[in-house]
């Protein structure tokens, strides 16, 4: 469970009495996610959510993450709208740290993705680029190139422990993406995180994303290459091209991809295993004394971006021409 910061009942009552929703009924914390705080809140005016935003979300990041929710949802994309206090802030602060309240999502995410899965969250992945097109804040990706060296070193000489040889494996793809990582392709508002447990279902169809604490201002088709990692490998960690092709014909049939996002598939791949390799490896390796959470594994992404490392063209994720 993701619960780093508890909320006394005394503040809850007194954060809450900023906002037009009613008395508190109930507040339980939700047992997923790792990266921030997160309660249900239920009042007299219907079910929330309260995140309170934890150590990788920048303060200053939050205006851009609730203003693209705002206006995602303004353009009909289905996602969680940000709750305006009184005096008109989506943002406040509650037990030292800046929290908000947003509108709860129906739906649930699945376990185990199916073809029609991935076909649905490609499909969502491109309308949400092409309704963030006219989106005027802009973030650069603190998690791109740049930052994956600095990331790693809060990993410095421990990445053996967790898998020998992993080191020297993080260095070399390092040394790979400072040449190979492309510079021309279209740039727009990414996700950057749409995993199976941030797309939600409802009776087996789509009903919407959340958690865009991650969305920046990045290469497209980087969320399509961090989708097929996410959406498209078993659970032994093998590569499923139909479900691969699913999910790259569900985007195409929104935005095309041009020649040029297809060729620099498998460098983005690589790149995309080796951000969450890098995030997972350094949370594993320091999880807060008391956290109520359960670090994911690295070495799943170790074994992604292997497979990545040897394929010969995008024509193995299951291009159709
Ligand atoms: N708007 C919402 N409506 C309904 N449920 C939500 C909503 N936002 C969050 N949740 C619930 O809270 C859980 C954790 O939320 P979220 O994914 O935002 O947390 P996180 O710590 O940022 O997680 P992650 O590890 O995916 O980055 C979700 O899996 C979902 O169960
Ligand atoms: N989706 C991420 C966790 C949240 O950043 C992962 O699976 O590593």
């Amino acid at each position: 469970m993701a619960v780093y910061t508890e909320v006394s009942d005394e503040e809850l009552t007194r954060f809450v009495a900023g906002y037009d929703i009613g008395a508190v009924l109930a507040c339980k914390g939700i047992a997923e996610g790792v990266e921030n705080t997160n309660y249900l809140l239920r009042t007299e005016k219907g079910s929330f959510i309260l995140t309170l935003y934890e150590k990788r979300v920048r303060r200053e990041d939050l205006p851009f993450f609730l203003d693209l929710m705002e206006h995602l949802a303004g353009r009909g994309v289905s996602c969680p709208l940000p709750v305006r206090r009184r005096d008109g802030a989506a943002l406040g602060e509650l037990a030292g740290r800046p929290a908000a309240i947003i509108t709860f999502l129906e739906g649930v995410w699945i376990r185990r993705p199916h073809v029609e899965h991935c076909a649905a969250v490609g499909r969502a992945l491109a309308a949400m680029h092409l309704a963030a097109l006219d989106y005027a804040g802009r973030r650069p990706n603190a998690l791109s190139v740049p930052g994956w060296g600095p990331l790693f070193a809060q990993a410095e000489g421990r990445a053996d422990t967790v898998q020998p040889g992993l080191d020297a494996a993080v260095r070399e793809e390092l040394a790979f993406h400072a040449a190979h990582w492309p510079g021309e392709l279209p740039v727009g508002t990414i996700h950057a995180d749409l995993f199976p447990d941030n797309v939600f279902f409802l009776r087996g169809r789509f009903s919407g994303l959340i958690d865009f604490y991650f969305a920046c201002t990045d290469i497209l088709a980087y969320d399509v290459a961090i989708c097929l990692n996410a959406w498209c490998f078993e659970p032994d960690q093998a590569y499923n091209a139909t479900k691969g092709r699913a999910l790259l014909a569900g985007y195409r049939s929104v935005r095309p991809l041009s020649e040029a996002e297809i060729a620099a598939l498998p460098v983005l791949a690589r790149g995309a295993a080796l951000r969450f390799l890098l995030t997972r490896l350094v949370d594993w390796l320091n999880v807060p004394p008391g956290a109520l959470v359960k670090p994911k594994d690295p070495v799943e992404y170790l074994k992604k971006l292997r497979f990545h490392q040897r394929v010969a063209g995008a024509a193995e994720y299951g291009l159709d021409a």
